[in-house]
C-alpha cells in the first residue's frame, strides 16, 4: 500500500518500527479482521488503508517531497555565466512567477523580511486570515513559506536556480519565525475511538478505561480512519500524533516536541520512559501512571559528539522543555526497546539525565529464544504482572568506570573454583618457601639485596623451576649481563652441570655437546632478550612496549628487570626521584596486570653505611620508598659470608612484604647455593 502524507503533518523520521501489525502481533489475523470490517465505514475501500493527502487543490498538483512543496524550482535550471547589477529584480520576478503558478499573490512580497499572505490551499479559513508566512531571500532568489493554521500547516520553498546560494539562507531565515502551532482540537475534528478501534486495543490487552484516561482519539481524513494519540501539557492539546493500520507514524507539522503523558508524572518521584505510545498504554495496564513516551522514537546509534547546548539539542527539546514536570523525579526508568536503537536512546537520555539518576529494564524472554522487545510485548506475551515484575527488578544504569561486584561474578566464581589459574600462585619449586611466596600472574615483585648476594642467580633459578613446572616463559632485560653468560648460567642450570670443565666445575662432568644443543633449544624458546643494540640504555617505556610485544607474539608471563639503576631515567628536572619511581612502578604495574604477566624487578639497596653484613632493608633501596610501598612483593636475597656464622653458600630468601595473603606471607626460607651449576636447593645435602 502507498502511504502519502497530509501537508499538515510531518512523517516521524525516526528508526520507529514500522513493522506491520500482522508481523508484530501474536494476533496475526488482526489486519485481517481489520480488513473485513471495512464495510462498516466505506463498503469499496479497506478500513484503515492509505491516508489521502488533502482535498484537491484549486491549482496544479506540487509535486510534494515529504516537508511540502521543493520540485518546481529543483529541477536544474542553468545558472547564468553572472548575474548584472539589476540581476536581483530579474530573480524576484522569476521567483514571483514561480509563486504565483501555486497561486500566491505576491504583489506586496518584499524581499528580505517575512511577508503575510493568503494561503492558496486553505484560503485562510473561514476568517480569511493571512495565514500564510513567506520569507523572501535578500537576492529574491528564493522563498520559504509555511500556513500557520492549526488545520492547514502547508509549507514549502523555492527557488529559482537549483544551486541557489540564498535557498538555503532563505530555509534558515524561515526556521526561526516557525511558530509553534497551537491547537485546538475542534479544528482537528477528532473523534471518541469507535468500537473496531478499542477492540483492537483491547487485542493489545489495552483497556478502553486506559484509553479514555490518556485521551486517545480518532480521526477521519476524508474516507480514511486513523488512531490519534494527543499530547497534552496541563490537559491543553499541544500536539496529535497519528498511526495507521500499517504502523506508519506522523504528526502534526509545527507543533511542540513533548513527552506523550507528560501531565502523569508531574510531582512524581520515579518516573518510567519509554519509546512508543503504546508501551506508555501498557504500562498504565500494569499498573503505572508514572509512565511517559518520547514522542518520534529512537537514534540509530549513540552520538560520538559531546552533547550541545540545550538550545542546540533540537532533537531532544522534548527533554528540556518539560523541567517543571520532571522536577521531583529522582528515579528514571528507562524502558526503552532492547533492539539497538532503543538501547542508544537509553543511552542519550541518560547521558542528558545524568546516569546516576538511571536505572535500566532487561525485558524477559516472551518464548524460548526471543526476548519481549517492549513493555506492550511484556504485556500480551506475559501479563500485567510480568510488566510489573520488569519495571520492579530494574537495575542501576551503568556507569563506564563506575561497577558493583554482580559485574564480575563470573570472574570470582572462576577465582573461588581456581579455574583462573595460579591464583594462589605458581610455586617457587623450593617447598620452603611454599608458605611464604608464590608467584600471582600480573604482580611486581621487588627484588634487592647487597651487591654479589645472588640476586640474579636466585631468579634465574625461579624462572627455570617455573618453566620446568609450568612451562612458562619470559622477556629477560638484563642490562649487567652478557648474553653468552647469561646463557652459560641458564644452561648450567638447566642441564644441571657446568658450562665448562674449568677451575669452578672442580671435578664435575661438563655438559656433553648433545645436552648444550638440546639446551640451546630450551634456551631459544623459553626467553626472549630485551637490549639495546648500540650500548644505549633502555627506558622503562621502550621496555614494557617490547614486553607487550612478547606477551602478545610469545605468550611470556614473566618479565625481568634487572637492575633500576641500568635503566635510561630521562627524569625531568622538576621531578623528585621519588615521583619518577612512583610514575615508573605504576606503569609497570600497569603492564603487569594488563597483561597477567608477573615481573621481577631488581633495585639495589643505597650505600649503607656502617654495614655489619646483615640482609639490608626494603627501605634501604636507594632512590624511593615507593620501592616497598608500590610492589605487590619484596625479597631480599642475602647470603652468608662470614665462615664463622654459617656455611657460606647459603641463602637468605627474606619475603619482607607480601600483599596478597593467598600467595604468602613475610618470613625467611634458607637456600644452599651450588656453584658449580649455579642452582639452588632448600636441602643442603644436595649441593
Ligand atoms: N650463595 C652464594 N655463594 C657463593 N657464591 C655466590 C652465591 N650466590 C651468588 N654467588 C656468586 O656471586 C656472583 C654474583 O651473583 P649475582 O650476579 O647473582 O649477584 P647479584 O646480587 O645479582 O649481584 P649485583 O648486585 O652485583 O648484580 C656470581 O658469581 C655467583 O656465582
Amino acid at each position: 500500500m502507498r502511504f502519502r502524507y497530509p501537508h499538515a503533518v510531518v512523517p516521524l523520521f525516526s528508526t520507529m518500527n514500522t513493522q506491520t501489525l500482522s508481523n508484530s502481533t501474536p494476533f496475526s489475523n488482526l489486519q485481517k479482521s481489520l480488513f473485513l470490517q471495512t464495510r462498516f465505514f466505506q463498503p469499496k475501500r479497506p478500513f484503515f488503508t492509505v491516508f489521502c493527502s488533502k482535498r484537491a487543490s484549486k491549482f496544479p498538483p506540487l509535486p510534494l517531497k515529504t516537508n511540502g512543496y521543493h520540485g518546481v524550482s529543483t529541477a536544474k535550471v542553468p545558472r547564468p555565466v553572472h548575474l548584472e547589477e539589476n540581476s536581483m529584480e530579474s530573480q524576484f520576478d522569476i521567483l514571483k512567477k514561480k509563486l504565483e503558478v501555486v497561486g500566491m499573490d505576491t504583489g506586496i512580497c518584499v524581499p528580505g523580511q517575512n511577508n503575510h499572505l493568503l494561503c492558496p490551499k486553505c484560503q485562510g479559513g473561514d476568517t480569511l486570515e493571512k495565514s500564510l508566512s513567506i520569507y523572501i531571500a535578500p537576492d529574491g532568489g528564493s522563498a520559504a513559506w509555511v500556513c500557520f493554521r492549526g488545520k492547514c500547516g502547508w509549507q514549502g520553498s523555492t527557488q529559482v536556480f537549483a544551486d541557489s546560494n540564498s535557498y538555503s539562507k532563505s530555509m534558515k531565515k524561515l526556521k526561526p519565525t516557525k511558530k509553534k502551532r497551537e491547537l485546538k482540537e475542534e479544528d482537528l475534528q477528532l473523534e471518541p475511538l469507535c468500537d473496531e478501534l478499542v477492540g483492537y486495543f483491547s487485542e493489545r490487552l489495552i483497556s478502553k478505561e486506559t484509553l479514555q484516561r490518556n485521551g486517545v482519539m480518532q480521526r477521519k481524513y476524508d474516507d480514511q480512519i486513523v488512531i490519534v494519540f494527543t499530547y497534552r501539557r496541563n490537559g491543553a492539546l499541544i500536539s496529535c500524533k497519528y498511526r495507521d493500520v500499517n504502523k506508519k507514524f506522523w504528526q502534526e507539522a509545527d507543533t511542540e516536541k513533548i513527552f506523550y503523558g507528560l501531565d502523569d508524572i508531574v510531582g512524581e518521584s520515579d518516573v518510567i520512559i519509554v519509546e512508543g505510545e503504546m508501551d506508555k498504554l501498557a504500562m498504565e495496564e500494569a499498573g503505572f501512571r508514572n509512565c511517559i513516551s518520547v514522542p518520534d522514537g529512537a537514534p540509530p546509534s549513540v552520538s560520538s559528539k559531546e552533547l550541545p547546548p540545550l538550545e542546540q539539542d533540537t532533537k531532544y527539546q522534548y527533554l528540556w522543555n518539560c523541567k517543571d514536570e520532571l522536577k521531583k523525579a529522582s528515579r528514571i526508568i528507562l524502558a526503552t526497546d532492547g533492539d539497538p536503537p532503543g538501547q542508544a536512546l537509553s543511552e542519550e537520555l541518560a547521558r542528558r539525565f545524568g546516569k546516576e539518576k538511571c536505572w535500566r529494564v532487561r525485558w524477559p524472554k516472551k518464548g524460548k529464544s526471543d526476548d519481549c522487545k517492549d513493555a506492550n510485548e511484556v504485556l500480551m506475551y506475559l501479563g500485567p504482572d510480568a510488566l510489573k515484575e520488569v519495571i520492579e527488578n530494574a537495575e542501576l544504569y551503568p556507569i563506564r568506570g563506575l561497577f558493583n561486584f554482580r559485574d564480575y561474578f563470573d570472574e570470582i566464581d572462576a577465582y573461588y573454583h581456581r579455574t583462573l589459574g595460579y591464583d594462589s600462585g605458581l610455586s617457587t619449586g623450593w617447598n620452603n618457601l611454599n608458605g611464604l611466596y608464590n608467584i600471582v600472574p600480573g604482580e611486581l615483585t621487588i627484588v634487592t639485596g647487597v651487591p654479589n648476594s645472588g640476586k640474579s642467580e636466585w631468579i634465574d633459578a625461579l624462572l627455570c623451576n617455573l618453566n620446568q613446572s609450568a612451562g612458562w616463559k619470559f622477556a629477560l632485560c638484563s642490562m649487567e649481563n652478557k648474553v653468552r653468560e647469561h646463557a652459560r648460567k641458564l644452561l648450567e642450570k638447566h642441564v644441571k652441570k657446568p658450562f665448562f670443565n674449568d677451575r669452578y666445575a672442580e671435578d664435575a662432568e661438563r655438559m656433553s655437546l648433545e645436552e648444550y644443543e638440546e639446551g640451546k633449544l630450551w634456551l631459544n624458546d623459553t626467553f626472549y632478550l630485551i637490549r639495546c643494540e648500540n650500548d644505549a640504555l633502555p627506558n622503562i617505556k621502550w621496555v614494557l612496549d617490547l614486553a607487550k610485544a612478547a606477551v602478545l607474539r610469545h605468550g611470556v608471563r614473566g618479565l625481568v628487570i634487572d637492575p633500576y639503576n641500568e635503566l635510561d631515567h630521562q627524569r625531568p628536572p622538576n621531578m623528585t626521584e621519588t615521583e619518577y619511581v612512583s610514575q615508573m612502578l605504576t606503569l609497570i604495574k600497569r603492564f603487569a596486570q594488563h597483561h597477567g604477566c608477573h615481573v621481577w624487578f631488581v633495585a639495589h639497596p643505597r650505600q649503607l653505611h656502617n654495614w655489619v653484613g646483615g640482609p639490608p632493608n626494603l627501605y634501604d633501596i636507594s632512590g624511593s620508598a615507593h620501592f616497598i610501598n608500590k610492589c605487590d612483593n619484596g625479597i631480599v636475597i642475602h647470603r652468608n659470608r662470614d665462615p664463622e656464622a654459617g656455611p657460606v653458600d647459603q641463602v637468605q630468601v627474606c619475603v619482607r612484604k607480601v600483599r596478597n595473603k593467598v600467595a604468602g606471607t613475610i618470613g625467611e626460607a634458607a637456600l644452599f647455593y651450588n656453584r658449580v651449576t649455579g642452582e639452588y636447593s632448600e636441602d643442603d645435602r644436595k649441593r
